[in-house]
C-alpha cells in the first residue's frame, strides 16, 4: 500500500508526516529506521502521523528515527497545526499526544511555511525516580567526557514536557562534544527510558543558546521540547526572566513559562516536499 507524505521541518528538526485519520498506518520499527535512513533513505529526525482523536481534533503519533514510539515532539506540534489550520483562521485546535494534549494555534500560514504557537502544558519537575533536591539537582549525575582538561558536566535539571530531559548549564555551549557527551547520557543508568539531553549556555535573561542531543535521532538541528525543558530549567534556577528566546542550530524559538505554569512555544515550520512511502 503507498501512502502520501509531506516532508516538513521546525527549524531544521525534520519530520515526514503521514494523515492517517481515514487509514491506519503502522510501521514496523525496521521500516521507519529505513525510512529515516539519510544515506539510503529519505532522512528524518521522527516520523509523524497524524490519526483521529476522540478528544481533539486530532491525535499526533511520534517516532524517532530508530523507530521507537515516544511521547511528544515540540517541532512537529506546530507542523501538525499548520497541517490543520493552513488558512491560519483564528481556531484554537486540540491536539493529543501520548505525551498529554496541547492547544495550538497558527499565527501565519502560506503554501509552504507558517508560524504556530503551542501551549505545551505544566512541565513535570519530578519526572523521574532521581532523587531531586529543591532546586532539581540531579546530584548524582557527574561526568567528563575527553581530555583532562575538557569540561565537566553536572547537576542537569530534570524537566518533563511530556517527554523526558535533562539539561547542562554550560559556560561555553561550543567547547562541549554534544555527540560523545549526549550519547553517554542518553544511555546513562539512572534513565532507564532514555532522556533527551540539552546543553545550555545563558547569553542574557532573555536569551539562552542551546544544542541538543535528542534520544532516539541523536544532534538535531534543534527541539521543541527541548528549548521548553531548558527555559523552566534556566528560570527555575533564576538564571533567565520566565520567557526568553532559545536559539538552537537550527534557529531560535521563543518560549514562555506563564503564570499558570503552561508552557507557550512559539516559532516557525516549513514544507520541503511531498511524496509517497
Ligand atoms: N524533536 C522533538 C522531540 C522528539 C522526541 C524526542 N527525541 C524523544 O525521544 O523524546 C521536539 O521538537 O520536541
Amino acid at each position: 500500500m503507498t501512502r502520501p507524505f509531506l516532508k516538513m521541518n521546525g527549524l531544521g528538526n525534520d519530520f515526514i508526516v503521514v494523515d492517517a485519520r481515514d487509514t491506519a498506518f503502522t510501521p514496523a520499527p525496521e521500516q521507519i529506521r529505513a525510512w529515516g535512513d539519510r544515506a539510503s533513505g529519505i532522512g528524518f529526525d521522527q516520523l509523524i502521523s497524524i490519526e483521529g482523536s476522540p478528544q481533539g481534533d486530532a491525535f499526533m503519533r511520534v517516532w524517532n528515527n530508530d523507530g521507537g514510539t515516544v511521547e511528544t515532539c515540540g517541532n512537529a506540534l506546530r507542523c501538525v497545526a499548520w497541517y490543520l489550520n493552513r488558512d491560519a483562521s483564528d481556531k484554537t485546535l486540540k491536539i493529543d499526544t501520548l505525551g498529554g494534549l496541547a492547544k495550538a494555534r497558527v499565527l501565519r500560514a502560506d503554501a509552504k511555511t507558517g508560524t504556530a504557537s503551542v501551549d505545551m502544558g505544566k512541565p513535570g519537575l519530578d519526572w523521574h525516580q532521581i532523587p531531586l533536591s529543591e532546586e532539581m539537582n540531579t546530584e548524582r549525575l557527574e561526568l567528563q567526557v575527553g581530555p583532562i582538561d575538557a569540561p565537566l558536566y553536572h547537576t542537569p535539571v530534570a524537566v518533563s514536557m511530556g517527554n523526558p530531559h535533562v539539561v547542562f548549564f554550560v559556560a561555553d555551549v561550543n567547547r562541549v562534544d554534544v555527540t560523545a557527551t549526549g550519547s553517554l547520557i542518553e544511555n546513562h543508568p539512572l534513565f532507564p527510558e532514555g532522556v533527551n539531553v540539552e546543553f545550555a549556555q545563558i547569553i542574557d535573561r532573555q536569551t539562552i543558546r542551546m544544542r541538543v542531543w535528542e534520544r532516539g535521532a541523536g544532534i538535531t538541528m534543534a527541539c521543541g521540547t527541548g528549548a521548553c525543558a531548558t527555559l523552566v530549567a534556566a528560570a527555575r534556577r533564576g538564571l533567565t526572566d520566565r520567557s526568553a528566546t532559545v536559539i538552537m542550530d537550527g534557529g531560535p524559538l521563543h518560549i514562555a513559562w506563564a503564570e499558570n505554569d503552561h508552557v507557550i512555544m512559539t516559532g516557525p515550520i516549513e514544507v520541503e516536499f511531498e511524496g509517497t512511502l
